[in-house]
């Protein structure tokens, strides 16, 4: 076996968070539904609506220090819809304000500035401090992160009954289209072998990543025996191989994220969809039916 590559047999347990396509993507023919809640938009609005103005929707990111912290931050800076008030990371911040947002460690997170929502992508052991926090203050919780126990997938479950809600393995749109295909290839080529391999960054620290275990699950729901191969090597961003193959044919449906920031805007576009609706888990898709405006 090549160094860093780790092969593994598992059928992954059901975890929320799966993408559901609600309406045609880049030529995925899933059928998606497009809602129009009217009630829920207006709900949103007036609670982004302070003095009579409509204000941006006020972020906590949480991971802020990391790789996606840091595109999270410069993204969001961006965009007049949203405002960063606070920025959160697990150790002490060697700079308490920087471009105007104040920074915090994890263990001030009981004293961050009021939020309509956090953006998660930490750790798994991070999760559950800033879950109890928007559970306390009512906002809205958004995480990216992966490598979470059935424990903490449970605690986001309970959390959903009392706050909004998202949960994604992969915020990119290219994986959610990537994810029906699988869905619908197991579907049509029953008994074929099912491998998935995923290719990250040398720091990544679990395996198999969350999106080939997202990938794995909807294969599973077709009947399928997904088996996992994991590879660390140099920079990699992430990419993910779904082959199926029988004797004498194989299909091979891959995607390759070549920019962090793809997710980092997947997510705050998610996020700032999010604050201010009913207490509910939600779908990326269902974020991206209930829409204004396209993908940044
Ligand atoms: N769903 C998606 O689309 C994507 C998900 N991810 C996932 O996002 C997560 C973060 O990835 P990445 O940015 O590369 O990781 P990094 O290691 O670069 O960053 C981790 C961040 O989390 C902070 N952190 C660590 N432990 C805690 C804790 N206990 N409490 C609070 N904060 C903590 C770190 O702070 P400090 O450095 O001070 O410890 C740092 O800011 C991973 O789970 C990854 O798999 C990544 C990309 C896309
Ligand atoms: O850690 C990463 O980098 C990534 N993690 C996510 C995962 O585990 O699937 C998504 C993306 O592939 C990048």
């Amino acid at each position: 076996m090549r160094p860093g590559l780790q092969t593994r047999r598992r059928r992954p347990e059901a975890r929320g968070g799966s993408l559901r396509t609600g309406r045609s993507i880049a030529g995925a023919s899933a059928p998606l539904e497009c809602r129009h809640d009217l009630d829920a938009n207006v709900s949103i609005l007036s609670s982004r609506l302070r003095g009579g103005v409509v204000t941006p929707v006020r972020i906590l990111v949480h991971g802020a220090s990391g790789r996606m912290g840091q595109a999270l931050l410069r993204l969001a800076r961006a965009r007049s819809d949203l405002e960063v008030v606070a920025a959160v990371a697990g150790s002490a911040p060697r700079q308490r304000v920087v471009d105007g947002v104040p920074h915090f460690a994890a263990s001030e997170l009981g004293g961050v500035p009021t939020f309509d929502v956090a953006v998660d992508f930490s750790l798994p052991d991070g999760l559950r401090p800033v879950l109890a926090v928007c559970e306390r203050r009512g906002a809205a919780f958004v995480s990216g992160t992966t490598g979470l126990s059935d424990d903490q997938c449970e605690a986001l479950d309970t959390a959903a009954t009392r706050i909004p809600l998202v949960w994604a393995s992969n915020f990119s749109l290219g994986v959610a289209v990537l994810q029906d295909l699988v869905r619908r290839a197991a579907g049509l080529l029953p008994g074929w072998d099912c491998d998935i391999v995923e290719s990250h960054h040398t720091r990544k620290v679990d395996a198999p990543s969350g999106t080939a275990l997202t990938l794995g699950e909807a294969a599973a729901e077709q009947g399928a025996h997904p088996r996992y191969a994991s590879l660390r090597a140099g920079d990699i961003v992430g990419e993910h191989l779904v082959q199926f193959t029988t004797r004498g044919e194989r299909i091979e449906l891959i995607h390759r994220a070549g920019d962090r920031d793809i997710f980092a805007a997947g997510a705050l576009h998610v996020a700032q969809r999010l604050a201010g609706r009913a207490p509910r888990r939600y779908q990326v898709a269902d974020l991206l039916a209930a829409t204004e405006a396209p993908l940044p």
